[in-house]
């Protein structure tokens, strides 16, 4: 059985959950308030930026060329093109690259980034490429559900998003993805596979927690509440 199975089929009603997050669901329907969405856009950026350096550290681990070079490619694809339909939505907002580089971190966000981070820097390639899965997989899955909403590609508002993480490319970064972490699996011990299960499981755990975070626009329950 291969690792990604093993996976789905034993966490499948913790994966679900981020699919039927109400942000999602709202995204979808094209119903999401808008500051809402702007919340998520600006965490999202500096989630990315953070992301970006797990690619960096997946290219320096990497056992040959070609998954240095596909780590370097994702790297690549990131920082210019997925960033790219943020910086866009951000301009829609009025926000300037500025004011979204030197915006600040949500405790989730922070808790998140830091955790694949740690993972990514203190793990081996296969603990990365496990660290990375859940957040590839679960936005192309996300993206594909729903792209089939008649209405969703065309919203005016969501449907860049809606269309970027259902187009073929992102498809074919996910998938390499799962490959890759098929591939680093085989012929490990039980108890590395555990611990890879680990990482999904609180990679998961988070890409929900980052849908609840942006829904309730949560930042530290200790500070004044900000417009971001
Ligand atoms: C919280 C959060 N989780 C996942 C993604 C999606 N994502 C981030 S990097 C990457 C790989 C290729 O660029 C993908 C699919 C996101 N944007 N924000």
């Amino acid at each position: 059985m291969k690792f990604t199975d093993r996976i789905f089929e034993k966490y499948q009603s913790t994966w679900r959950k981020n699919h039927e997050h109400p942000f999602v669901k709202e995204l979808g329907a094209g119903t999401l308030d808008s500051n809402k969405f702007r919340f998520y856009m600006i965490q999202d950026y500096l989630y990315l930026i953070d992301y970006s350096k797990l690619f960096a550290l997946g290219a320096v681990k990497a056992p040959n060329l070609e998954v240095m070079t596909v780590f370097a490619n994702l790297l690549y694809y990131t920082m210019n093109h997925e960033m790219a339909l943020h910086r866009k939505y951000a301009s829609r907002f009025g926000i300037t690259e500025k004011e979204l580089e030197e915006a600040k971190p949500s405790p989730v966000s922070l808790a998140y980034t830091h955790y694949m981070l740690a993972v990514a820097q203190n793990g081996s390639i296969a603990e990365l490429a496990a660290a990375h899965f859940a957040c590839a997989w679960s936005y192309w899955e996300i993206g594909c559900e729903l792209a089939k909403i008649p209405g969703a590609k065309e919203h005016e508002l969501y449907g860049d998003w809606v269309k970027m993480y259902s187009s073929e490319e992102f498809g074919q970064s996910a998938q390499w993805n799962l490959d890759l972490l098929n591939q680093l699996a085989e012929g490990k011990q039980e108890s590395e596979l555990l611990r890879l299960e680990e990482i999904f499981l609180n990679t998961t755990r988070f890409e929900y927690m980052f849908w609840d975070m942006a829904y309730h626009q949560q930042m530290w329950p200790t500070d004044e509440k900000v417009q971001l």
